[in-house]
């Protein structure tokens, strides 16, 4: 439990980075894990979800040392997974699970895999239903769509498949079971999704491509040991660029953040709200572009957001439904159903935690209207809902009130984000 005691008219400032993306932290090992060699990985995210990735591949026989952020794995190619002695503990980790599944239904041995209570509602059908028409043997609660879920691969064919939900998650799995089928698969995505995949697939050295929207991979290339260095989280660099976005007097830095386009809209998002902010790409680490991000506090307008923009920004959602209760007018979110199938069901955590905070936002069925107000939130006392970004938006909007806010279950918050609360207690000057 932590109580928060901020004065409404602090602003914040300062610099910072973030830690490692997690995205790009869980397909760091997976693919290092399959390539032939050592790959040295920096700036790895230390979060439980990319821990809950290393200990897998651990059980799987893949040799990993890790010190610190930096981490080495030592792959023995696509064939190099040994059949673990133990069922494969994912935690919270919906992206270890839909990646790992993928994975796994490519190797001719047989795993179970579990999670946490969270982790075992979340559906699995959107992965297990494609993985099952590539060959996998795949079985579980509710015919193979909840955990615990066994899974007994090898022999993959490959398929043609069009994405029915905007998911990078169930994208990467059937590319990553496509490494192992004999031929080409292929994936259409209608709305583009992040792509670190794609591009982390390049950075080992294998052939696949983009046309419009199918990208293609052929079976049975050799992945080839590589280093990666892994950028800041914008997901995470996301909750002080809002807060400070909306707090007049502010004005931060986040340096070294991946600006991957497929990630940045929360950037653009803020820009549209009339956030005073400017972004400087200073370089590439592998095939994905890092840099700088500076904002302003100043007077924000509410807007729309929907369609292509949503997964440029699906997890950055609940912060952003926070800005919005700042700004001037309503802003409405649609065509976010996805975020009911999260960690918790966001809408209705969002909806539940704002309104206890005196905002009037409203919930549908795929999103949020939400009015602004421009005035301060009312304190009390929140639940993360074990959920990392309803815990760190919490702790943002405690920062629009001048009484105190207690947040408990914040311990998930190290989830994605280990260090949050240092660099909270940096930019706000306040000790929590
Ligand atoms: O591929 C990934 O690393 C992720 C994809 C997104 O999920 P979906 O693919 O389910 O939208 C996102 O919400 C999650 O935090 C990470
Ligand atoms: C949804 C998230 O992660 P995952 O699906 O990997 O649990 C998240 O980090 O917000």
């Amino acid at each position: 439990m932590l109580t928060f005691s901020q004065k409404e008219e602090s602003s914040i400032k300062g610099t910072i980075s973030v830690p490692g993306d997690k995205s790009i932290s869980h397909r760091a090992i997976m693919l290092a894990a399959l390539a032939n060699g050592e790959s040295k990985i920096k700036n790895f995210l230390t979060g439980e979800d990319c821990l809950s990735t290393l200990q897998a591949f651990e059980d799987m026989g893949v040799s990993i040392k890790r010190d610190g952020q930096s981490v080495s794995v030592t792959g023995e190619g696509l064939n190099g997974l040994k059949e673990a002695k133990v069922p494969l503990d994912l935690g919270n980790s919906g992206t270890t699970t839909r990646l790992l599944l993928g994975i796994l239904a490519g190797t001719p041995n047989h795993y179970c895999i579990y999670g946490d209570q969270s982790l075992t509602k979340r559906p699995m059908d959107r992965v297990t239903l494609p993985l099952r028409e590539m060959g996998a043997k795949i079985d579980g609660r509710e015919d193979g769509n909840l955990l615990p879920i066994s899974v007994r691969g090898g022999s993959l064919k490959p398929i043609s498949y069009t994405l029915p939900i905007n998911s990078a998650q169930v994208k990467s799995s059937v590319l990553l079971a496509g490494l192992f089928a004999e031929g080409v698969t292929k994936v259409i995505e209608p709305v583009p999704t992040r792509d670190h995949t794609e591009r982390m697939l390049k950075a080992f050295q294998v052939d696949v491509t983009r046309a419009g929207n199918e990208i293609s991979l052929k079976g049975n290339q050799t992945l080839i040991a590589t280093d990666i260095e892994v950028p800041g989280d914008i997901s995470s660099a996301a909750f002080f660029l809002c807060a400070a976005a909306m707090k007049k007097g502010s004005h931060i830095t986040v340096k070294d953040v991946g600006l991957n386009p497929t990630r940045t809209g929360v950037v653009d998002v803020l820009k549209r709200m009339g956030a005073n902010l400017s972004v400087s790409t200073n370089r590439y680490i592998g095939d994905e572009p890092i840099g700088d991000i500076t904002v302003d506090g100043g007077n924000l307008k509410g807007m729309t957001i929907s369609g292509d923009d949503i997964p440029r920004l699906i997890d950055e959602l609940p912060i952003i439904a926070l800005v919005a209760s700042q700004a001037k007018g309503k802003t409405v979110i649609q065509d976010a159903r996805e975020l009911r199938l999260k960690e918790t069901d966001r809408i209705q955590a969002v909806v539940d935690t704002l309104s206890k905070m005196g905002v009037s936002i409203s919930g549908t069925e795929d999103g949020m209207i939400i009015e602004g107000r421009q005035g301060p939130l009312n304190g009390g006392t929140f639940n993360s809902y074990h959920d990392h970004r309803i815990g760190m938006m919490v702790a943002i909007a405690s920062l629009l009130t001048d009484e105190s806010v207690t947040l408990t279950d914040e311990e998930c918050i190290s989830i994605s984000y280990p260090s949050f609360f240092e660099d909270f207690g940096s930019l706000t000057g306040s000790h929590v």
